[in-house]
């Protein structure tokens, strides 16, 4: 966004709204009161600027979108048109400023006739501007362009690497900057949009998006798509493969390759009512339907809540359902993240804070409390150990990301710290009492991008006014602008680790074989608890008796051969290698495969491996993948 708009936002301030990012030290009062003098500050001017794009919606704003697009399996291109209708918020602007990334664009028109634009440079992380005179008449320009082949918000799959092995298969990631890659548009969270689109594929491939699916559409290569609700740019996404459609319940179902249909549609059987338990607790669910896209293994993430079909990686069928606690969360984004969005990618921990919070008492609802008290204390050791190895300024929710790639700042401080900051305001006033200011949160932001400011004065308004004796204003300040975890705060628990660490000591001690160790009984929690909390160092001999012992190496549950794994790489356990190189060069999630490939870029022959099973692996990871990952070999 341009200056202008940081102006205007602080002119606001003084008023004040939103987009100020206080001191950690002041309270929202005090900074409320400071606004004016803010107006003079050039460090609090560049702190409510959204860094990672270019555009003006302070001066125009787009508010719809219509996509006509082809996508060619030949070339690795998407081409088509997007038309954009826009506002003006100030009357005299004369310019609309797009952000776009590797996009070739060959005309802009409006009224048939055509437009002045200018195609900045390329920054490192920010893509390239896009500026545009505005039509003397009319509120909609139309923009034809085409996409790079190496686009970094799109993979194009051969038919070798999709389950099928017969047709290929493309998606898209947007989040966080990489809308900006398949379609030129204003690329901030706080730019809402409605969308229309029309997608031209081969005809024995299916288009989905987010935004209303039909199961039963004739698969003609020609798909058209509405989505009436206003979303982020980061929320607009198409899969394009031989995907089919499987019900799971009445407004829930999975697409997916034939081949991994039933699977996935048994492992995620519960979505249903988890969206139903959902709704009761936070309020109505406002997408229609909420579907299910099974992608292939090189998905660089868990799961995307694109709405009304969140991407899901195949990495969590276990055959168990021990890893669904994914679905809560890609679920839970309906209200946190898609209903309430984060207005700039430092206010990351409102999206993903309180859908990790909320994803914990789904499951909890669901899967009863033990499952949630394990969840739990293996979320708080995730974050722990990000507090042990970040930066300071890291570790703070609202994350100054200033001059930063988002993609390259990814940890869990904005999930696990951001929900453990919620469950300590559910324990100080009650959790039927949060869950009903969370009920209105939801309601009253509905629709709408907001800061952490915003939601500051939200609380202020409400929950601290409410709970004068419970919550304190200093404490909500240590929690969103100071790095750690604040002394005091929740520490879960769970009874059903304290046989693991049991069984862990007596066989490190000596007083017990791993063989007789009585796992039968365990969870997948267990196991991650018992595997994450293993000494770093372990000898072959102890690492071969476990494996003989516990079938590690064999294990068809990614999470535990990634924890597994991670000991096999610190201790260079040769007969495991197989089973890590197979791993690498089929997962492409990179929470799965980047702490693997750190861990090997520590030693000389760990590089060597690790270098060759990044190389062979390159050509089927998806470009984020790649990007997290290449410069442990360089
Ligand atoms: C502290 C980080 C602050 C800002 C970063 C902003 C955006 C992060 C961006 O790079 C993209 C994130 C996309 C996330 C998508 C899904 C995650 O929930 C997946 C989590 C990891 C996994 O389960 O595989
Ligand atoms: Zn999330």
């Amino acid at each position: 966004m341009t200056p202008t708009k940081t102006l205007l936002a602080l002119f606001a301030a003084a008023g004040l709204t939103a987009c100020s990012q206080p001191a950690p030290e002041q309270t929202v009062t005090e900074a409320q009161h400071g606004a004016k003098e803010m107006l003079n500050s050039h460090a609090e001017m560049l702190a409510s600027h959204d860094y990672h794009s270019f555009s003006n919606p302070e001066q125009v704003v787009v508010k719809h979108l219509a996509l006509d697009l082809n996508v060619n399996f030949d070339t690795n291109i998407i081409s088509g048109s997007a038309t954009l209708d826009f506002s003006k918020v100030d009357p005299a602007a004369e310019q609309l400023v797009l952000d776009t990334r590797d996009l070739t664009i060959s005309s802009i028109t409006a009224n048939g006739q055509p437009l002045n634009y200018t195609l900045g440079e390329a920054s490192d992380h920010m893509g390239a501007p896009l500026t545009i005179d505005l039509p003397a008449e009319g509120t909609s320009l139309t923009i034809e362009y085409a996409t790079s082949p190496d686009a970094s918000g799109v993979q194009w799959l051969t038919p070798a690497q999709t389950a099928g092995k017969e047709h290929p298969f493309l998606f898209t990631q947007a989040q966080a900057t990489h809308a900006r890659s398949f379609v030129p548009l204003q690329d901030s969270p706080q730019v809402r949009v409605t969308y229309e689109a029309t997608i031209h594929t081969p005809k024995e491939l299916l288009a989905v998006m987010s935004a209303a699916n039909d199961p039963n559409t004739a698969r003609d290569g020609e798909y058209h798509f509405n989505m009436p609700q206003p979303i982020p740019s980061y929320l607009i996404a198409l899969g394009v493969g031989d995907l089919q459609f499987k019900p799971m319940g009445e407004r829930t179902g999975v697409y997916a390759e034939s081949a991994m249909l039933d699977a996935a549609a048994k492992e995620f059987e519960d979505t249903e009512s988890m969206l139903i338990a959902t709704e009761k607790r936070y309020g109505p669910y406002s997408w229609d339907r909420y579907d299910l896209l099974i992608l292939p293994p090189s998905f660089p993430f868990g799961g995307m809540e694109n709405p009304r079909l969140s991407f899901i990686t195949p990495t969590v069928i276990a055959g168990d359902k021990s890893l669904v606690s994914l679905i809560a969360h890609e679920l839970a984004h309906s209200w946190s993240g898609n209903t309430v969005t984060n207005a700039t990618w430092r206010d990351l921990w409102l999206n993903e804070g309180f859908t990790t919070y909320l994803t914990y008492r789904i499951m909890e609802i669901i899967y009863g409390e033990d499952r949630f008290n394990q969840e739990a204390v293996l979320g708080y050791q995730d974050l722990q150990a990000d507090v042990d190895s970040l930066e300071e300024g890291d570790e703070i929710l609202a994350i100054d990301l200033r001059g930063r790639d988002p993609d390259d700042v990814f940890s869990n401080i904005p999930y696990e710290k951001g929900a453990l900051f919620l469950r300590e305001i559910e324990q100080k006033i009650g959790r039927d009492n949060f869950d009903a200011f969370l009920m209105g949160y939801f309601k009253h932001f509905a629709f709408q991008s907001i800061t952490t400011d915003e939601f500051l004065t939200y609380l202020q308004e409400t929950l601290l006014k409410q709970y004068p004796e419970q919550l304190s204003q200093e404490r909500i300040q240590q929690w969103i602008f100071t790095p750690g975890i604040p002394e005091g705060a929740p520490v879960p628990q769970s009874d059903a680790f304290a046989i693991v660490d049991q069984a862990r000591n007596n066989w490190l001690n000596g007083e017990v074989m791993a063989a007789d160790i009585d796992t039968k009984a365990w969870t997948t929690h267990q196991w991650l608890f018992f595997l994450n909390n293993l000494p770093e160092q372990l000898s072959a001999e102890q690492l071969a008796e476990l494996d003989a012992a516990l079938g590690l190496t064999k294990s068809t549950n990614n999470e535990i051969a990634h924890s597994w794994l991670m000991h096999v790489v610190r201790n260079w356990y040769e007969p495991a290698l197989p089973r890590l190189y197979d791993y690498l060069t089929h997962i492409g999630r990179n929470k799965l495969v980047k702490p693997l490939y750190r861990e090997l870029a520590k030693t000389e022959k760990g590089k060597a491996f690790g270098k060759k099973a990044f190389e062979e692996a390159k050509p089927g990871y998806h470009p984020l993948t790649v990007k997290a990952n290449e410069g442990f070999f360089e």
